[in-house]
């Protein structure tokens, strides 16, 4: 029997693999659905063919699975019950942000897929998350999986995954910051605060989380998606986005913060719920939770 990955217990070990072995698929799938699907998912964005099919198959694949009781994703209006075997109670739910970025599909740039598995009925805080993890879709295929035990690297190929390295953690003398929204956007907090970040980090931002994300936890840093003038609420989905990477940042060593707080400690009250997003090595998270409590 295969060695559970990041040592992941069932149902989460199949859910992990099952979207392992998907990513080949999805990335090939890409080809030819770059276009736009007539549709805007939940969040009133528009949605690409992409979008639409990697959610069917994503669906499709781990709805099957034993002991998931829920499907729920970016995509989709509602959480799916799945199955009449497993009760909502006994059994997981994952949630999905099946494409992250996928703006950047237009371009040919970085994508991701990022996957939370609950223990609690959607939508639910991150502090229920049984592990997570994500699919960067760059030069080569890596999945990043967050479990209890810690954080794991993968490369993935031929259907298989196999360890790049195991015991992630983010690099003590952070260097890359990535911060989105427009400039004139940003509230004069968020403006004080870049400041900071750009006086002793490099700039990297590239549309895509998933790709900023993995570029903070191989080389150290911040990633913020922040609250702005036209949204206090920023941009990203706590069930989605915000939840999974805040547990896989976490678990590496790092914070994650709605400015205020852990992100595992939001508790949400709708399934498509925005919030700020500040993750990354602890100073500079901690650092935007000092600005804002004085602004
Ligand atoms: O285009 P912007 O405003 O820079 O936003 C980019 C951000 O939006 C997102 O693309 C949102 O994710 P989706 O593509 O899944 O909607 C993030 O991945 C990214 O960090
Ligand atoms: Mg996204
Ligand atoms: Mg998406």
């Amino acid at each position: 029997m295969a060695t559970a990955l990041n040592g992941a217990v069932e149902p989460v070990d199949s859910i992990i693999r099952t979207v392992a072995r998907s990513a080949t698929e999805i990335r090939q799938g890409l080809i030819g659905r770059r276009s736009s699907a007539a549709e805007e998912n939940p969040s009133g964005e528009t949605q690409l063919e992409a979008d639409v099919w990697a959610d069917d198959l994503l669906y499709d694949r781990l709805s099957r699975l034993e002991g998931v009781a829920q499907y729920a994703s970016e995509e989709r209006e509602e959480v799916l019950d799945c199955g009449d075997d497993v009760d909502v109670d006994d059994g997981v739910a994952v949630a999905l942000d099946p494409l992250d970025g996928s703006s950047n599909l237009k371009s040919n740039n970085t994508m991701g897929t990022i996957v939370g598995i609950y223990d609690e009925p959607l939508p639910a805080p991150g502090e229920a998350l049984l592990g997570a993890c994500y699919v960067l879709y760059g030069p080569i295929t890596t999945m990043v999986v967050a479990t209890e035990d810690g954080v794991s690297e993968y490369e993935l190929g031929g259907g298989e995954a196999t360890v790049v390295q195991a015991n992630v953690t983010l690099p003590d003398d952070p260097v890359v910051y990535g911060v989105g929204g427009r400039v004139p956007d940003w509230p004069p907090a968020i403006e004080a605060y870049v400041s900071r970040l750009e006086s002793e980090l490099k700039l990297r931002y590239g549309g895509a989380m998933i790709g900023d994300i993995n570029q903070v936890l191989t080389y150290g840093g911040l990633f913020a998606y922040p609250t702005l003038e036209s949204s206090p609420e920023g941009k990203l989905r706590v069930q989605f986005e915000g939840n999974p990477i805040g547990y896989i940042l976490e678990r590496a060593g790092g914070r994650s913060s709605d400015g205020h707080g852990s992100l595992l400690a939001v508790e949400p009250t709708e399934l498509h719920q925005r919030t700020p997003l500040y993750v990354g090595n602890k100073a500079y998270v901690d650092l935007i939770e000092d600005i804002l409590a004085d602004a």
